[in-house]
């Protein structure tokens, strides 16, 4: 079994105490395992189709969703994937706003199992410890690769960034394109959609929520 790391645990343990962890059941099974029975699962399906995975193009299909789902799109999943946290004391005492934005977000939408596609933008004002920048892109990374609504990303993000941090004030917002909306269903083309979890002072303080909100 993998060691999961501190930050790991304890980002796995507020969401929980918070209901806002990814409904999950454990299974027990190995990566190895679960993209074994996921291939003879997809077999199955695109047989059902009438798909002939005999066709050298196809063949290996039912293997690539397999290697996608586990390694790839869905690793959020599975906290050993949690990304290293390099948090450094705030000695240069920064009292305002660090904000990142334009983070590429891909996610994909647990209704229909297709991309959400879009940006974050995720700004916290430094108490104790600074985070390393990379490391907000790679949480934002780490929650997406899961079959996700927009709302509960958000706030997984938002929690994940206040308790490594340990501070209230931290601000995500998410604009994405969900192509359950634009390429099935309403077909709509042209939508996108904004979730914003605010939190401490961004919440409580007019000018620094229309700061986060209004200024790039
Ligand atoms: N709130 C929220 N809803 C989402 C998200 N992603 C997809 N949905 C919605 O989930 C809903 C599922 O509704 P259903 O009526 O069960 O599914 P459906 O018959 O495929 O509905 P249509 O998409 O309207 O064709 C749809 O309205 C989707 O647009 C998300 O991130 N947040
Ligand atoms: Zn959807």
């Amino acid at each position: 079994m993998t060691c999961l790391s501190k930050e790991a645990l304890l980002v796995r343990s507020v969401l929980e105490e918070r209901g806002l962890e990814t409904p999950m059941i454990g299974t027990g099974l190995s990566s190895a395992e679960k993209k074994d029975r996921i291939e003879s699962h997809f077999t199955e399906i695109l047989k059902l189709l009438e798909l002939d995975l005999t066709d050298d193009s196809l063949a290996e299909t039912p293997h690539r969703i397999a290697k996608m789902y586990v390694n790839e799109i869905f690793s959020g999943l599975d906290y050993s994937s949690f990304p290293k946290i390099t948090l450094i004391d705030n000695k240069m005492q920064v009292d305002e706003m660090v904000k990142v934005s334009d983070i590429t977000l891909t996610s994909t939408c647990e209704h229909h199992f297709v991309t959400i596609d879009g940006k974050a933008t995720i700004a916290y004002i430094p108490r104790s410890k600074v985070i390393g920048l990379s490391k907000i892109n790679r949480i934002v990374q780490f929650f997406s690769r899961r079959p996700q609504v927009q709302e509960r990303l958000t706030q997984q993000i938002l929690v994940a960034l206040q308790t490594l941090l340990d501070s209230q004030d931290v601000a995500v917002s998410i604009t994405a394109t969900h192509y359950c909306v634009k390429a099935r269903g309403v077909m709509d083309a042209t939508s996108e959609t904004t979730t914003t979890s605010l939190g401490g002072i961004f919440k409580s303080r007019p000018e620094t929520r229309a700061e986060f909100l209004h200024c790039r």
